[in-house]
């Protein structure tokens, strides 16, 4: 399709766009009264109106049934998690045995290496991608001093190539080979925070396992973002934070998925609780752990109900549309955004840069534009005109056109207020 960058065609596409009226299940805020445009619902997404009546569900139950709402209110407690596990294996590509709710992210993927990070003498290099999100970072360097390494020695970083924004494939799996033997643990974001590139998962945990290792995700910029299909590229473990493209609220519930060939083997260390243990069995309160047999074996706590309340809500709305239909429009609107920068770099002579690759397949819904010759003045411009973007060091605005809830108009709008915060 060609397109132009106008009103008129900008209202054509909305109107072509089945997701439109989906904009109306979320509370924008506003700024002298109008409806701000929203690009960092990858980092936190916006309300959905229905979340509030999922809250005061919880709220009402607790008002009236105080602790036998654990297994009398109308959707007890005591398995509320388990509402999540048919919707999110549908997101994520999993069985639902597969999937769990628990923890925050960083806290998930500390958990899942428990499991999956088990350094030998001879084994223990763990492959990560350079600049990868900070708690990550710090993650990994705590974890490998837990097990008596230094990081420059157990740490490997697949770097940029000089003068390139995005990790080639090709690098990744020449490090995978390269470390060999070495290699305990391959764990990468499945879409980088920073420039928004997809990597190849599928290849990826092939070539992981080839060298003998275990494979793990940060999903939290892939999770409702992009297609997955955990259990067919037999990831061993996954976590995603629930408040970016799931919108489920501030620092709310992480998700996690460990492959069903690991839910049985007793081989394989973690840390218990009781929310792990049998079901059937957890308040005989026996004193031997008998974990369940799935994700859910993993949980250590009894679940904070009202956060999951509000990540309910939000999960049944994917239920409702479908990734392969927000895949769709992603595609389209952020090709759409491409387009309107472009052409607005080309009307004003700037000089800026989209980092994220230009290949369809390497992206999903976000753009980061690399301001060369402007600063943070131009971001903040577009902040005091409606446009909610965010900004990362050194000179990076990072543009996310959530499909769920940006129109067409809304990137018009947006070139257009662009246009003239770099004329200003
Ligand atoms: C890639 C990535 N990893 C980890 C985190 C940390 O998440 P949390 O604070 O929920 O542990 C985030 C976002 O905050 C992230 O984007
Ligand atoms: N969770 C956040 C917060 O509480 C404050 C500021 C930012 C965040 C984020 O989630 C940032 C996000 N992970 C990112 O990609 O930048």
């Amino acid at each position: 399709m060609t397109f132009q960058n106008t009103l008129e065609f900008a209202k054509l596409l909305d109107s072509q766009d089945q997701l439109y009226k989906y904009q109306d299940e979320f509370i924008f805020p506003r700024i002298k009264g109008e409806k701000v445009i929203y690009f960092t619902g990858n980092s936190l997404g916006l309300q959905p109106k229905r979340s509030k009546a999922y809250v005061d569900e919880v709220m009402n139950d607790w008002a009236n049934l105080a602790v036998e709402g654990h297994f009398y209110s109308e959707k007890p407690w005591w398995d509320y998690h388990e509402r999540f596990a048919n919707p999110l294996s549908k997101i994520v590509g999993a069985l639902p045995s597969e999937v769990t709710v628990m923890n925050t992210l960083t806290v998930n993927l500390h958990l899942l290496m428990v499991s999956f990070y088990r350094p030998t003498k001879t084994r223990y290099k763990i492959i990560c991608e350079e600049k990868a999100f900070p708690s990550d970072q710090y993650m990994f360097q705590s974890q490998v001093h837990f097990h008596g390494y230094k990081p420059e020695e157990a740490i490997v970083e697949i770097k940029r190539r000089e003068g390139e924004h995005n990790i080639r494939l090709e690098d990744v799996l020449a490090k995978i080979e390269e470390v060999g033997e070495e290699l305990a643990l391959v764990l990468i974001g499945g879409v980088n925070y920073y420039t928004g590139q997809v990597f190849d998962m599928k290849t990826i945990t092939a070539a992981g396992h080839k060298a003998g290792a275990y494979v793990g995700w940060d999903l939290a910029h892939a999770a409702g973002n992009v297609k997955l299909e955990l259990h067919d590229w037999k990831v061993d473990f996954a976590a995603w934070c629930s408040y970016k493209y799931m919108n489920s609220g501030p620092g709310n519930a992480s998700g996690c998925f460990v492959h069903e060939i690991h839910h049985n083997n007793p081989e394989l260390p973690r840390f218990a609780g009781w929310w792990g243990h049998n079901k059937e069995r957890r308040f005989k309160m026996e004193q031997t752990f008998d974990p369940i047999h799935g994700a859910d074996g993993w949980q250590i706590s009894n679940l904070p109900i009202l956060s999951l309340a509000p990540y309910l809500a939000s999960i049944e709305l994917f239920d409702e549309i479908g990734m392969d239909a927000l895949i769709s429009k992603r595609d389209k609107i952020t090709s759409y955004l491409e387009f309107v920068l472009k052409e607005i770099d080309k009307e004003v002579y700037s000089t800026f840069e989209i980092i994220t690759p230009a290949n369809p397949s390497e992206r999903a819904s976000q753009l980061s534009v690399l301001l060369h010759g402007e600063g943070r003045g131009l971001f903040d411009y577009l902040m005091k005109h409606g446009v909610i973007t965010d900004w990362r060091e050194p000179n990076v605005i990072r543009l996310a056109p959530v499909p769920l809830y940006t129109s067409f108009k809304d990137i018009y709008r947006f070139g257009q207020i662009l246009k003239a915060g770099i004329l200003r």
